[in-house]
């Protein structure tokens, strides 16, 4: 298989702390891969390094074979990779329709004009999308409805609805079970099974270790920033390193 992501010695330092040290590893075209760690592992941090939300210190990220590292986020966006947010980031006073159709604009990744006067996809391509992933997440009803007025649970897909807008190659999903009770969850791990087998390589960091567990494929588990484990769930679950992390962490 070829590796869509590669991630090569990757390291953030905030003053003295190292948020992320010496990272190495890749995710498979088609991988449902998870990122787990304590509190404070550097989870969310590496994600910021991958998607280009946070520079690196040193160590570089390719994605598709290609050097990504020190792109802006819009264009490293516009090569397929698109992500949700641990903290909710959907627009609260527009309505679920358009907050979904920015996600579709921002993948021509020439700005939302460039739609509007011709450039590339059309206006009725975008809305069309729009519709489909509305539809797809369940929420075709709640369109004209402001995202402020949706139930949490529904702003979650939302959110996730505004990044596959974008058609990505690649979804990285931070913590999107956080804040869901067990029904939710279990509902979420279908939907993120159903995105996997229709082709999506997909990304996911959660505290949630039933739903990591049961969805992911492969898991890479950080601790104080450095990588400590990268294996199968089944394997993860019983290694002693993961185990004295996660018992010595406040998790
Ligand atoms: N912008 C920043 N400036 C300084 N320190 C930071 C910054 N971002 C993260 N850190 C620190 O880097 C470390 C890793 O944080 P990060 O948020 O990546 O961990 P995490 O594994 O995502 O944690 P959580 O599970 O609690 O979300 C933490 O000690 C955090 O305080």
């Amino acid at each position: 298989m070829t590796a869509l992501l590669e991630i090569d010695h990757l390291t953030r330092v905030f003053g003295g702390l190292r948020a992320v040290d010496d990272v190495t590893t890749s995710v498979e075209k088609g991988a449902l891969f998870g990122l787990i760690g304590p509190n404070g592992a550097g989870k969310t941090t590496l994600f910021n390094l991958i998607s280009g939300f946070t520079p690196p210190s040193s160590g570089e990220v390719r994605f598709k074979g290609e050097r990504i590292t020190g792109l802006p986020t819009h264009k490293i966006a516009h090569r397929g990779m698109s992500r949700t947010f641990q903290n909710l980031r959907v627009f609260p006073n527009m309505t679920v329709f358009d907050n979904i159709s920015v996600g579709a604009l921002g993948m021509l990744g020439t700005g939302p004009f460039s739609a509007l006067f011709g450039g590339g996809e059309t206006a009725r391509e975008i809305s069309e999308r729009s519709w489909e992933m509305l539809e797809k997440v369940g929420l075709a009803d709640n369109a004209d409805d402001l995202a402020a007025n949706l139930s949490y649970g529904k702003r979650k897909y939302l959110e996730i609805a505004r990044a596959l807008a974008m058609a990505p190659e690649l979804l990285i999903l931070d913590e999107p079970a956080a804040g869901m009770n067990d029904a939710e969850t279990a509902e979420l791990a279908r939907f993120i099974r159903g995105l996997k087998d229709e082709g999506l390589t997909i990304m996911l960091v959660e505290h949630d270790m039933g739903l990591v567990m049961s969805v992911c494929e492969r898991l890479v588990v950080l601790a104080s920033g450095r990588k400590i484990a990268d294996d199968v769930p089944a394997v993860v679950r019983k290694d002693p390193a993961v185990l004295e992390a996660y018992l010595g962490g406040d998790d």
